[in-house]
């Protein structure tokens, strides 16, 4: 056995051995991630205090030709199970939703932390997969699954966790922002919008997720699980998306200068204590001077407002691959330093 071989691995590590990821999916978002942290792999070190070691790379085509530049080929699988059980982390950024449940599953079964993107896996199933980690007493974690870059997951479960969040109202999803802005204002096609979203990256590897309002919808529904603690699900959004939209009511809206946004809101009524929630999905008429009305192209915006910080807005990319990268790597350190942390 060589001197690297030998090197301890996992939970057993020493204080600067590396941390050890598994990136599961390289599309949009994964090629970003991975880029990413060879990019800055000596900033991560020290931020995390050990450096973070890219043990494989899961893709389902091998044989697709992909820009992972400064990649090794050899860090790239067809297997993903191969990946999940010796690892201090694992990021799953394949979407989907069974096998990115067993996979998430068995990691946290073997002791990593789970960093994931996927907003319909955790609308659908993240209660029990944080119950799941809760028991084994691990993390997962999915600020990019919500509003991409915009921080929103963390300043509703931890910088309002002291006040009383009343409402949630937003433009949480970047492609139907971008395919309706750009009918709207610039004239384009509603189906060459829809081509222009996919070439941005914005849509899904199913687009009727977003066209239909469902990735709205599991994003609204993770938003109020945080904010109230109330155990919503998909089925309890009322749902409408924007392929019903026709040219005449963009024309009507342009009339009577208000513009049309696919708007997710989520309202408590009854006491904080115990809450009544209403979620919905919705294109809705807006003024055009109101700053949803200003939120173009890829960009989201969330308005929360609560009892004592009033009235808060978040904005910025809701959308693609670079941005939400960010959001996947701001989770991968923070998990990275805890485990670190944890070591000594
Ligand atoms: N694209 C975006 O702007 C955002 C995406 N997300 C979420 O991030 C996740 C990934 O999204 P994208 O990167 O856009 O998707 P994508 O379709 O571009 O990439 C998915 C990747 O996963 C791989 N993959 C899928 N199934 C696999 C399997 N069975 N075995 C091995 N590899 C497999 C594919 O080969 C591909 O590399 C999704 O859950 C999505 O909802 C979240 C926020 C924003
Ligand atoms: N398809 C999603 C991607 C980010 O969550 C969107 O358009 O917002």
């Amino acid at each position: 056995m060589s001197e690297q071989d030998a090197q301890p691995t996992g939970s057993q590590a020493g204080a600067g051995a590396p941390v050890r990821v598994a990136l599961l999916g390289a599309g949009t978002v994964g090629a970003a991630v991975a880029k990413a942290m060879v990019a800055r792999a000596e900033l991560y070190a020290q931020r995390v205090g050990a450096p973070l070691e890219l043990v494989g790379i899961a893709v389902r085509d091998l044989g697709r030709p992909r820009d992972l530049t400064g990649i090794l080929p050899d860090l790239l699988t067809d297997d993903p199970g191969s990946l999940v059980e010796d690892v201090d982390i694992v990021i799953e950024v394949m979407g989907g939703i069974e096998l990115s449940q067993e996979l998430i599953t068995r990691a946290l079964g073997a002791g990593a932390d789970v960093v994931t993107a996927n907003k319909q896996l955790i609308a659908q199933h993240g209660v029990e997969l944080e119950a799941t980690a809760e028991r084994l007493g691990r993390t997962l974690v999915y600020e990019a699954a919500v509003v991409a870059a915009v921080p929103v997951l963390h300043v509703v479960s931890q910088a309002l966790v002291g006040d009383e969040i009343r409402s949630i109202h937003g433009i949480v999803n970047g492609s139907t922002n971008y395919i309706l802005d750009t009918v709207a204002r610039l004239g384009v096609p509603f189906q060459e919008a829809v081509q222009q979203a996919g070439d941005l990256g914005y849509l899904e590897a199913d687009p009727t997720e977003d066209l239909e309002g469902l990735d709205a919808a599991a994003k609204i529904v993770i938003l109020a699980r945080l904010a109230w603690g109330v155990d919503v699900t998909l089925e309890d959004v009322k749902r409408e998306g924007i392929t019903g939209l026709t040219d005449q009511d963009f024309e009507a809206a342009r009339g009577t200068g208000q513009v049309i946004k696919l708007i997710a809101s989520a309202s408590r009524s009854g006491s904080s204590a115990e809450p009544r929630v209403e979620v919905a999905v919705r294109p809705t008429l807006v003024s055009a001077d109101h700053p949803f009305a200003l939120t173009r192209e890829g960009m989201n915006m969330v308005i929360i407002d609560s009892e004592s910080a009033g009235s808060l807005r978040l904005s910025g990319a809701g959308a693609g691959g670079d941005e939400t990268a960010s959001a996947v790597l701001g989770d991968l350190i923070t998990l990275a330093r805890a485990r670190v942390a944890a070591r000594d």
